[in-house]
């Protein structure tokens, strides 16, 4: 039985494969994306369905006669696949739908709902959300106070607050996924679809340590690096180009999946299609699954290089059994991911491996609008004795000019001069394109969006907004209240108040630290619980500490790791205690300064509890994967079960496979068990940590 790709179907029926992908989903039929295979019976049926008027025999016939490439088969009735069942299910539904609704003549009250739903962002204000579901701004209030999130008419609420307080009130509301680029002091409007343009790929090598990232790179470039013209001499510009069959590749020079992941923290996105190199002769790795795992958060198409074919224990197919264990399934194993045998040492198959880049390329139908002002994201920037500040930009959007007024990041200024990847000047840089920079004020960060602006009045005055911004955080920051300073700061008279966030693991004991911890107020300061809880240290929470400059104090429970993130941005002060009366002693001693908390508590990791076993002798041991960090041997423990503290102890064994090990780090299983503690469960949070001495 022959199969024929999503893309290629779409084509044939003149149509995007997005529509055709939509129709699809519209019919319950599951579908990947562009590359998946569709069996041969199962896309005449979506021709005929696209074509509709399948109960026109006529029509159905000139279909048939159109579509030659799929006539019908002769026995398509005993031959009917899942997708055909699916597709008379549903269209048998939508007319049972259109009967009802034509007979009644009464709108359909689902059709009608989903008319209703309304879009939010991924972030809105309290009183833009109440506006847009039509609620008074203090009933929404209300609402965000009885899930635990104590946020006012001007805070900000992220979209699945806005979704649990929308279902209260029994309205539908869906995320806004039309992203309009937009920096929060400047607006960047929307590409009409006829100014688009296809533009290059832009590619990131991403795999396991030694599996050949570099040396892909290198075989690459020097297969495909032709252009050495006069003057041109070949520079590390963080990016290079390479040109097969008059088709442009940008491929980013840093390998690995920190380059990656850093530009996405900071909210860039510069790679279109991830390589995902894997040695033939060691198969999937735990960087492997990270670099996975990374691509598909970032919905970044993969195309697998089987690396090192060369070599003696080469086993592609046990690469491709081990990547579909992670989500991956190669083309042959029908998936829809592309997979390519090469050997970077030799340079085998890699203009093959080109080809493909440009294949998926051309099905992400990737565009931009090469006329209009430049957007581009910095790649790399450093400080050059002669030249000042440089930074490599990626052009992402437009085409950017000698000439031009930027804001980066922070900085600003004309563009002064721009080199490309060969070492040549150019004058101006279009879509897709790396070019080094100079002229502006200050060295910008990798990750910075640069925008062109009209004018160079205009790039000062948004750069000059965006360091006042900084500085405004910076000195909100400064006056962060935390238990270590607290003594000095009562002293100088910047903090007459001590706010507190109490979260405890029953309601009894956030009252009974509620009160004894107001008890101890002084003439120079007043100790005021403005929040008390139970449950887990949240990112709300934290907010509301930020907020409010308060200190979270969490008795027998832990900061959810979004919660432990945002207290470390927002430098908010959260401790933990078993003892209340070691709270109260630590806080009457900072008031007082005399606080010695001589120890201070250093995180090491996190493992997840996937497994557990019985031991003879020992106990029980937790089959774990470290999740964050890394698990030491000689590490005291926390056990954490749904945000709660279980149990507070030391490690009794840590072991890779059979063996007694030091260290184990994020990616990798271990055993563990925990000194007197056997009541371990899947699911459970191994938190590793080591009480380390500070300097007052
Ligand atoms: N036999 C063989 N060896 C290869 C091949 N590709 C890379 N190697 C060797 O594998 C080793 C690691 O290659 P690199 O390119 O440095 O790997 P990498 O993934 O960039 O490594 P890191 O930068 O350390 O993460 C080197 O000794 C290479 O010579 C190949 O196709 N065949």
């Amino acid at each position: 039985m022959s199969k024929i790709r999503v893309y290629q179907l779409a084509k044939q029926l003149n149509v995007s494969s997005k529509e055709l992908i939509e129709r699809m989903k519209e019919l319950s039929v599951e579908v990947g994306n562009h590359m998946s295979t569709i069996e041969d019976e199962d896309a005449k049926l979506l021709l005929e369905l696209f074509t509709e008027g399948s109960t026109n025999n006529t029509e159905e016939k000139q279909n048939d006669e159109k579509n030659e490439a799929y006539p019908e088969p002769e026995a398509t009735k005993s031959n009917e696949g899942p997708l055909k069942n699916e597709i008379d299910k549903n269209i048998k539904k939508s007319e049972n739908k259109k009967n009802n609704s034509s007979s009644q003549e009464e709108p359909n009250p689902m059709e009608e709902k989903g008319e209703q739903v309304i879009q939010i962002e991924e972030k809105i204000i309290v009183k833009d959300f109440a506006e847009k579901i039509k609620k008074n701004p203090n009933e929404v209030i209300g609402k965000l106070i009885k899930i635990g999130v104590m946020a006012s008419i001007n805070q900000e609420i992220d979209f699945e607050t806005a979704k649990t307080i929308a279902d209260e009130f029994e309205i539908e509301i869906e995320k806004n996924m039309e992203i309009v680029e937009e920096a929060t002091d400047f607006f960047i409007p929307m590409d009409k679809e006829e100014d688009l343009r296809s533009r290059p790929p832009v590619v990131t090598v991403m795999g396991h340590v030694d599996h050949g990232k570099t040396s892909l790179l290198d075989a690459i470039r020097e297969t495909h690096v032709t252009e050495k013209e006069a003057g041109g001499i070949t520079q590390h510009i963080g990016a290079s180009e390479v040109v097969i069959d008059g088709n442009k590749i940008v491929l980013l020079d840093t390998p690995g999946h920190e380059a990656f992941t850093t530009m996405r923290a900071r909210g860039a996105k510069v790679t279109d299609i991830a390589i995902l190199v894997v040695a033939a002769d060691d198969g999937v790795m735990p960087q492997t699954v990270e670099a996975i795992n990374h691509a598909k958060a970032a919905g970044v198409p993969i195309i697998v290089a089987i690396n090192k074919m060369d070599k003696e224990g080469a086993n592609p197919d046990r690469v491709k059994q081990e990547l579909s264990d992670h989500g991956v399934v190669i083309e042959e194993w029908g998936g829809d991911v592309i997979s390519v045998p090469v050997s970077a040492l030799k340079g085998t198959n890699i203009d093959t491996l080109l080809e493909m880049i440009l294949l998926v390329a051309e099905i992400e139908e990737l565009k931009a609008n090469p006329n209009r002002s430049a957007i581009g994201t910095v790649i790399e920037a450093e400080l050059d004795k002669g030249r000042g500040p440089v930074a490599t930009v990626l052009v992402q959007n437009g085409t950017l000019k000698v000439g031009d007024s930027v804001v980066i990041g922070t900085t600003f200024g004309r563009i002064r001069a721009m080199v490309n990847d060969k070492g040549r000047r150019v004058k101006q840089a279009t879509p897709s394109t790396a070019v080094e920079i100079t002229g502006f004020s200050e060295v910008p960060e990798a990750g910075d969006q640069m925008i062109v602006v009209e004018d160079d009045k205009t790039a000062k005055e948004i750069a000059n907004n965006r360091i006042d911004k900084v500085k405004e955080e910076q000195m909100k920051k400064s006056q962060r209240i935390s238990l270590d300073a607290l003594y000095s700061q009562v002293q100088q008279g910047t903090i007459k108040e001590l706010n507190l966030i109490i979260k405890a693991d029953v309601q009894g004991s956030v009252e009974a630290v509620k009160q004894s911890i107001e008890k101890l107020s002084t003439d120079k300061v007043v100790i005021k619980a403005i929040h008390g809880g139970v449950g887990a240290i949240t990112e709300s929470d934290v907010m509301l500490a930020s907020a409010s400059n308060a200190i979270i104090i969490g008795f027998n429970v832990r900061p959810t790791s979004s919660a432990t993130a945002l207290a470390k941005k927002e430098e908010v002060d959260v401790r933990s205690y078993r003892i209340i009366y070691n709270a109260l002693e630590d806080i009457e001693a900072a008031i007082e300064g005399m606080l010695d908390p001589e120890y201070k508590e250093v995180e090491l990791g996190k493992a997840e509890v996937r497994a557990t076993f019985k031991v003879p002798n020992i106990g029980a041991i937790g089959g774990c994967y470290v999740i964050e960090g890394k698990i030491l041997r000689n590490a005291k423990v926390r056990l954490v079960r749904d945000g709660i503290v279980i149990h507070d102890g030391v490690i009794g064994s840590l072991r890779r496979f059979k063996d007694d090990a030091k260290e184990v780090a994020t990616g990798y299983e271990c055993g563990i068990g925990i000194d007197n503690f056997n009541d371990l469960k899947e699911g459970d949070i191994i938190e590793a940590y080591q009480m380390q001495e500070i300097k007052r």
